[in-house]
């Protein structure tokens, strides 16, 4: 289904709820993280805050995107001696970044999990067609029995993450088991990648109409 949007302004969460149900899921707003978003926005923000301010945004992003993984329950012994009953984060998962800006959120989800496996997956764009195609991928080679955290901070056309969707797939991943962790899509990647992978789940800081796609030209300076 083709989703053609002409409201230039960013969604807000009852809107993503409607429009994508449990597919979606907004990072919750708030002014802190709107100020980081209007840095990595600005045309004259150097290269060096983007950089800052990109690693805060999307440790922001990958800690959320944690939630979405398993938890079990388990008991501890506080120093006093009393019973805690709390959650224990699951082992089998890893994450995989889709080169080249996701490579930029591997250290934020490292900062997380210490010695979390991380597969990459080089996907090339045509800049005129936007069509994508793989080049290079290298996972765990248990990956097919892990729930696998895709990390790519732009969807502009959703080509891209389609392609490396794919990927993971044709290595035996299970749809429902992989999670995009994401800093801006647009509402027509949204749909174009809930429409090719619909139990995959997608959490993102922004849902915007126009796409930053100077992020990695700026966050790696090849600008
Ligand atoms: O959803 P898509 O339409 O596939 O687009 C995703 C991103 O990929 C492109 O960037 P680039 O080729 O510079 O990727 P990189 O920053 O990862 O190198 C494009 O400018 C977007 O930022």
């Amino acid at each position: 289904m083709e989703f053609i949007d002409t409201d230039i302004r960013p969604w807000d969460a009852n809107e993503v709820k409607e429009q994508f149900g449990d597919s979606l899921t907004l990072l919750p707003s708030n002014d802190n993280i709107k100020e980081l978003q209007t840095i990595l926005r600005d045309k004259n923000t150097t290269r060096s805050d983007f950089k800052f301010y990109a690693d805060r945004l999307i440790r922001l992003v990958i800690e959320e995107s944690l939630n979405k993984l398993p938890f079990t329950d388990c008991e501890v012994i506080t120093p006093t001696g009393a019973l805690y009953k709390g959650l224990k984060y699951g082992a089998g998962n890893c994450g995989v970044s889709i080169v080249r800006s996701g490579e930029a959120m591997e250290q934020g989800l490292r900062d997380c999990c210490r010695s979390i496996r991380i597969g990459k997956i080089l996907v090339e764009s045509d800049t005129d067609t936007h069509e994508a195609h793989v080049v290079y991928a290298k996972f765990p080679e248990d990956i097919a029995r892990r729930q696998v955290l895709l990390m790519y901070p732009i969807m502009s056309t959703g080509n891209t993450v389609k392609q490396a969707v794919n990927v993971l797939t044709q290595h035996g991943v299970k749809e429902d088991r992989i999670i995009l962790s994401n800093l801006f899509c647009t509402p027509a990647a949204v749909q174009a990648v809930v429409d090719y992978v619909p139990r995959m789940k997608i959490l993102t800081a922004e849902l915007h109409p126009v796409a930053p796609n100077h992020f990695g030209q700026k966050y790696f300076g090849t600008d």
